[in-house]
């Protein structure tokens, strides 16, 4: 039986990592990023010619700015959208954004036509989903979800509640999901297959020490 965990538990071993053991979350967010990244090559399912990453704010949004930069630096076309207001962007965010700057990363934005692409990432939000999905990140999803390319989801397909499975309002469907640490116990769920597609489980470096109920 896979080892899962809820999102509260996942919230937890990354505050501990971070704040207890003192890996800096920018370095996990590096080595999310080059996981991801490596897990996108793997899957031969995806056509990385054209490769667009939709972003949310948080920190989920920055695992996403890392794998723009790495398909960047490895000669792949990768274009940025993002959704939120920067302004209010995690610190590890803003950072990855100003790093995409530098290497000049095409941003695009809401009216984008996702069907020039080839691959959609899905790094609206990940353990912070809070609420059932509305506004723009709503009509990113629904957009994202009836175009052609396939999607790829970090830690958890966006709007699929991590605990239950269970569709937050919408959620993408995802051909494929890089996940941090441990499966979300939700995303095991035979209703969520069609939003988590393959599951790849990237070991990050985050605390392993605890042993859970759900294993
Ligand atoms: N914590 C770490 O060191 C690591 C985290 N990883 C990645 O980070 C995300 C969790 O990031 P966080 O910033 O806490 O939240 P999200 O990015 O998931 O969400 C962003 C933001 O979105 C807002 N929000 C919540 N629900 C909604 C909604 N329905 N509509 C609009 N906006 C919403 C809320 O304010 C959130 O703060 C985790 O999943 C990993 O991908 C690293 O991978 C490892 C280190
Ligand atoms: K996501």
């Amino acid at each position: 039986m896979t080892q899962s965990i809820t999102v509260e538990q996942s919230r937890e071993l990354d505050d501990k990592t971070i704040n207890k053991i003192g890996i800096p979350s920018m370095v996990l967010m590096e080595r999310a990023g080059l996981k991801i990244y490596q897990d996108m090559l793997d899957n031969k399912e995806l056509n990385l010619d054209n490769v667009l990453i939709l972003a949310g704010t948080g920190n989920n949004g920055g695992d996403g700015l890392v794998v723009a930069r790495l398909l960047e630096t490895h000669g792949y076309k990768v274009s940025i959208l993002t959704v939120g207001n920067p302004d209010h962007a995690s610190e590890d965010h803003k950072k990855q954004a100003r790093i995409c700057d530098y290497y000049q990363i095409p941003k695009v934005f809401m009216n984008a036509n996702f069907d020039k692409y080839t691959t959609l990432v899905d790094a609206l939000f990940g353990s912070g989903l809070s609420r059932n999905v509305g506004g723009d990140f709503a009509t990113v999803i629904d957009n994202a979800n009836g175009s052609a390319p396939k999607i790829h989801a970090i830690d958890i397909p966006s709007g699929l509640n991590g605990d239950t499975g269970e569709v937050m309002g919408t959620a993408i469907k995802a051909a494929s999901t890089s996940t941090i640490a441990y499966p979300k116990v939700g995303m095991l769920k035979d209703e969520a297959k069609p939003y988590t597609g393959k599951i790849y489980v990237d070991d990050i470096g985050i605390y392993r020490g605890n042993t859970f109920e759900n294993a």
